[in-house]
């Protein structure tokens, strides 16, 4: 049904970048905010600045993880090791708290100022999937994750919220585990081999393939098919409108 095998009777949507367009506004926040602290670093330490890749180490090290794992995760791939801090750490401070929050606040600036655009093709799939009777949770690293799916309009359409801060609370492991997605499917009542994942990020699709779900959909907006393939999706797509159109894996 939809593009899904018979046995799936939930989907775990991603929010950024596979329901939302806020898969690019994250990493320009990133960019920005890894581009200052390194431009710092290089000035204190007389190192050449290598800035932050906005494709590869996007990809790499932060795309679809928990805010103040992506930051750690990003410096260990440059050996560099910061304080963590505490998390009201103010935006200038260089430590693991303060470099999350301070994309944090670029983050917000630009979500507030411009809204939240959703994929047609998403909006489409997900009305799709409510009329066939499918279970429906979203589930994101993201702690603004209950902010986005209002601005863009989707509360109606989604039983199932896990987002960074439900993770926070309950002590979930983030992408590339798979204890937010098992928490999604566990809410809607529904075996981890019911459900689907719908993923654009590569922590997203390990995640996925580690919590042993019914199927994993690889969701591609920048040119990654081969890595999520690679990662463990079952099936990629460039957008969701595309299983709309194949009624069967594979057809
Ligand atoms: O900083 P937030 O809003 O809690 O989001 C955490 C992560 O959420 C994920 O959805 C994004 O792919 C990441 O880029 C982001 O860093």
């Amino acid at each position: 049904m939809l593009g899904l095998p018979e046995h799936v009777t939930a989907c775990l949507f991603d929010l950024d970048g596979v329901l939302t367009q806020t898969a690019r506004v994250h990493n320009a926040a990133w960019t920005t905010t890894f581009d200052d602290f390194l431009r710092r670093r290089a000035a204190d330490t007389d190192e050449p600045f290598q800035p932050f890749d906005p494709d590869e180490d996007y990809r790499r090290y932060v795309d679809g993880r928990p805010r103040y794992d992506g930051v750690r995760t990003f410096l260990a791939s440059r050996d560099i090791v910061l304080p963590e801090g505490t998390p009201d750490d103010p935006p200038e401070a260089d430590t693991v708290h303060g470099i999350g929050n301070c994309k944090n606040i670029r983050l917000l600036q630009e979500l507030r100022t411009h809204g939240v655009d959703v994929y047609p093709g998403s909006m489409r799939y997900l009305k799709a999937a409510t009329a066939a009777g499918l279970r429906r949770a979203v589930v994101t690293a993201s702690a603004n994750g209950r902010e986005v799916v209002a601005a863009a309009g989707l509360e109606e359409l989604l039983e199932v919220r896990v987002d960074g801060l439900v993770a926070r609370s309950e002590k979930l492991r983030g992408k590339p585990e798979p204890d937010t997605f098992l928490a999604g499917a566990e809410r809607l009542g529904v075996a981890p081999g019911n459900a689907a994942v719908f993923e654009d990020a590569l922590a997203g699709v390990a995640a996925g393939r580690a919590g042993k779900f019914g199927y994993v959909v690889g969701v591609d907006r920048v040119g990654q098919a081969k890595a999520l393939s690679a990662q463990g999706a079952d099936h990629v797509v460039r957008d969701l409108a595309e299983l709309l159109e194949n009624r069967e894996p594979g057809a």
